[in-house]
């Protein structure tokens, strides 16, 4: 059941929802909001793209009232402030997340929507209502509400943060800041179709998101965000994919990513760095290989054992062979990724320590140009001596990666670990694995984007934990891999 509705015609031809005029905000040093304005219709789906560290999110979290502006003007709904809940109707579901993880599924949603729930005896409403609207949003999901939430992988959570956000009697702003980075294909499709259920009922909706196929597919129009300021408004319909990124100060052509990865990737006489015993979906026995200097994908639908094999590799599980050498990529920074109280550099280091020590001592010089090195490489906004928690996301996301590389690991493994990168520094990253790869590293892949397996020299397409196929080269495409990850095992391989 969806909340209130808000016919168009009556909202459409009046006062914008939301008007923001000349807003700034600064976070010590930095310029996050450097003059922004723009207006939100109700009834529409507005976008917001740009780069890591654009100030898309300090932008959202203004909207939703957390944080305040040092100049300009907000207006929502016709209220020039927020009261201590926020901005009234407007909800946000976080990048981060704002769940308890301690805490189930139905003790979040009530801690979140208690206006809407009664005090008394509340467990059963908030629970009926967490379901409700999981069943609403999610049709597929398979959350129970008394799930602690620290139980729930990264996509259930999301899921639970998006239901969260929607449970407000009066919402008329919706804010989703990056919402899909970590759902799958179907629940990606069954967000943007209860998106466009909300914005027919008259609700306004802010998507901030990297995907711009997404962006198009679902907003009526979009801003396009640089250096803490808007710098153009497009309608969906007239704007290609290529425009945004130019929009967004693209130097590099989206094509110059490429197809294929090392070419090396036929050579079988090289050393095997990587061995993973499987079975098919066929029940027979096989092997997931990657030679040395190999960029390896591991495709499919998300959840299908994927994350399994790069977990086996990293412990080492007693069948499997890889290098003694290293390094894993997490996807989830918030659980296994960034060291919240160091700065950039000490996270960026920690893993490349024993490389640069001699005889037990660190070398400060050679940390020091090694950190310099990457900040540069991947523009990672914000600098050294930043503390990692104030980055924007893609940023510490970049800080993961560049970890990974900046190690003397021989064997990266990747656990889709370009959520939230901003798409000039992705096509960035894929130049770097191949250039990795082609010095001798191998490179094993899970992405939960299709696109991105087309950079790898091979790919294996899992389900259900077992291989359904094997693709090489120009062979990995989004049917392939679509394809492999529906049949049914015993038929005949598409
Ligand atoms: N709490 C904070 N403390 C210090 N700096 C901050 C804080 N929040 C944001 N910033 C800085 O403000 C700038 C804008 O960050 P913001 O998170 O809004 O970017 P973004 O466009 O959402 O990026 P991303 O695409 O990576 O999520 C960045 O340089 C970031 O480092």
């Amino acid at each position: 059941m969806l909340t209130k509705t808000f016919p168009v015609s009556d909202t459409a031809d009046h006062d914008p929802l939301v008007q923001v005029r000349a807003a700034v905000k600064t976070y010590g040093p930095t310029k996050a909001l450097a003059g922004v304005t723009l207006d939100v219709r109700a009834g529409e789906v507005f976008g917001v793209v740009g780069h890591n560290g654009a100030g898309k999110s300090t932008l959202m979290r203004v909207l939703s009232g957390l944080d305040a502006v040092d100049s300009g003007s907000v207006q929502i709904g016709g209220a020039g402030r927020p009261s201590e809940r926020g901005f009234p109707g407007v909800r946000m579901a976080y990048q981060e997340g704002s769940l308890a993880h301690e805490l189930t599924v139905y003790e979040n949603i009530y801690l979140s929507s208690r206006n809407w729930i009664p005090d008394k005896r509340w467990h059963k409403p908030a629970s009926a209502r967490a379901a409700a609207r999981l069943d609403e949003i999610f049709p597929d999901h398979t959350i129970s509400p008394s799930d602690y939430v620290d139980d729930l992988p990264l996509a259930d959570r999301q899921m639970v943060e998006i239901a969260r956000a929607t449970i407000a009697d009066d919402l008329r702003l919706l804010i989703l800041d990056e919402p899909t980075e970590s759902l799958s294909g179907s629940a990606v499709d069954h967000l943007y179709a209860y998106v466009r259920k909300l914005r027919d009922s008259g609700h306004a909706i802010i998507l901030v998101s990297h995907r711009l196929k997404e962006i198009l597919s679902v907003c009526d129009r979009v801003a396009v965000m640089k250096d803490g300021a808007v710098v153009s408004t497009h309608h969906a319909a007239s704007v290609t994919e290529q425009d945004l990124f130019l929009a967004m100060g693209g130097e590099v052509a989206i094509q110059t990513a490429g197809r294929g990865a090392t070419k090396i990737a036929a050579d079988s006489s090289r050393p095997v760095a990587v061995n993973v015993p499987m079975l098919t979906v066929d029940g027979a026995a096989t092997q997931i290989v990657a030679h040395k200097g190999e960029v390896i994908g591991l495709a499919g639908i998300a959840g299908q054992g994927q994350e399994q094999v790069l977990d086996r590799l990293w412990r080492r599980s007693g069948d499997v062979e890889v290098s003694p050498a290293l390094a894993y990529v997490p996807g989830d920074r918030q659980r296994s990724g960034i060291l919240p109280i160091w700065n950039v550099a000490r996270n960026l280091t920690i893993t490349a320590l024993p490389g640069l020590s001699r005889t037990g001592l660190r070398q400060a010089d050679k940390e020091d140009s090694l950190v310099a090195e990457w900040v540069d490489r991947l523009k990672i906004r914000g600098g050294a001596n930043a503390a990692i928690a104030g980055l924007s996301g893609g940023n510490q996301q970049k800080v993961i990666v560049a970890r990974a590389f900046a190690s003397d690991a021989d064997t990266i493994l990747l656990d889709d670990p370009f959520r939230g990168v901003d798409v000039h520094t992705k096509v960035e990253l894929y130049q770097l694995i191949k250039s990795e790869a082609r010095k001798g590293r191998t490179i094993i892949w899970y992405s939960s984007e299709n696109s991105e397996m087309q950079h790898c020299d091979r790919a294996y397409v899992l389900r259900a934990g077992r291989i359904a196929g094997e693709l090489h080269g120009s062979e990995i495409t989004d049917e392939r891999i679509i394809s492999l990850s529906f049949a049914e095992a015993g038929e005949p391989r598409p």
